[in-house]
């Protein structure tokens, strides 16, 4: 058995929207991603099992992790032979965390290695992205990418090989919070303005550039003061319950910012201490998380999708 490990992600990362995102490994060592387990059998078979299996459908064939398999058996690897392909739903639906990214990224991986296929980074990158783009209502990389190569990563079509990495301050502390309802990604798409004007485009094309300079040259502390999102928070704040409010308490406990993970509802704050961050996730879990909700106090995760043993 063959057993790969995806991790949650924060997509656009503020100053990004759909070219921006971040890989995540809370500090407590607990696995917040997707496992997909992988072994030959005398037919193909799809089991989705998990905390979070029921909030799928049941029909396999609406599952991504095995419309994956069905995909890289017909085009990639038609003689591969007949796998058991298990996904375990670790991550919850709809989450801002990435969660249908981290199905597809795992499968994949997984198969890539089953199969020894040996597809290259950027071949399966797009096949990658090809699957989330039939969920989330359009095509973008800033969940695949993170989740499969680990760290912050710039990323779209005209990046080259589709993603760069970008340097972290590692003594920043993230906290996510996941409030325990499901907000669709298409649905958090479509509220968004079609059309922006020039200088709503230069503004967001002068900060991004700037942010990423400034990572890359360790400016850290400027590089945070630059973090606004003017692309999506604006529209998509009102979808979720709470957001507004955490916004005003958490900077007063020593939130550097609190802004919205992917396409919500999960929020993310990043800290400078490890107590402001726990001050935060104290706050998060009393107000902002309900009995479905987590939070988790996060580093990075450089290390991305990868193989894990069973038990890890
Ligand atoms: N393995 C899977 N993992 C996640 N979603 C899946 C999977 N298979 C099918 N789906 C469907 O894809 C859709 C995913 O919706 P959506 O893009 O909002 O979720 P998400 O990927 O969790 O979002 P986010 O990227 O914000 O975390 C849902 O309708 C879900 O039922
Ligand atoms: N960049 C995407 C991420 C979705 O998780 C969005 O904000 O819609």
């Amino acid at each position: 058995m063959i057993s790969f490990y995806a991790p949650a992600s924060i997509g656009n990362f503020c100053v990004g929207f759909d070219s921006l995102g971040a890989a995540l490994a809370p500090i407590s060592g607990e696995l917040l991603g997707d496992v997909v387990n992988v072994k030959a059998a005398e037919q193909d078979t799809f089991v989705c099992s998990g905390p979070y299996a029921d909030k799928l459908p049941g029909e396999a064939h609406e599952n991504l992790a095995y419309q994956c398999l069905v995909h890289f058996r017909e085009h990639v690897a038609p003689s591969m032979p007949s796998v058991y392909l298990e996904l375990e739903k670790r991550l919850p639906i709809g989450s801002g965390l990435g969660s249908s990214a981290c199905s597809v990224v795992a499968t994949f991986a997984a198969l890539n290695e089953f199969a020894q296929t040996n597809l290259s980074q950027i071949e399966l990158i797009e096949l990658m992205a090809d699957f989330e783009a039939k969920v989330s209502g359009a095509r973008h990389y800033d969940n695949i990418t993170p989740c499969y190569l680990g760290g912050l990563q710039l990323t779209a079509d005209l990046v080259p090989n589709k993603a760069l990495s970008v340097p972290v301050d590692s003594d920043w502390y993230y906290v996510a919070a996941y409030p325990g309802f499901a907000l669709n990604t298409a649905k958090a798409r479509s509220v968004l303005p079609k059309q922006r004007s020039s200088s709503e485009a230069i503004e967001f094309a002068q900060r991004l550039s700037s942010f990423c300079l400034l990572m890359q040259t360790e400016q850290f502390d400027l590089a945070l003061s630059l973090m606004k999102d003017d692309m999506a928070e604006p529209y998509r704040h009102a979808l979720i319950a709470g957001f507004t409010q955490a916004k005003t308490a958490l900077p007063k406990l020593g939130a550097e910012l609190v802004s919205i993970s992917g396409a919500g509802p999960t929020l993310f704050t990043i800290c400078k201490t490890k107590q402001a961050a726990e001050q935060c996730q104290a706050w998060l879990n009393e107000y902002y998380i309900n009995e479905h909700g987590f939070s988790h106090i996060c580093k990075l995760d450089h290390k991305g999708t990868r193989a894990i043993s069973q038990g890890e």
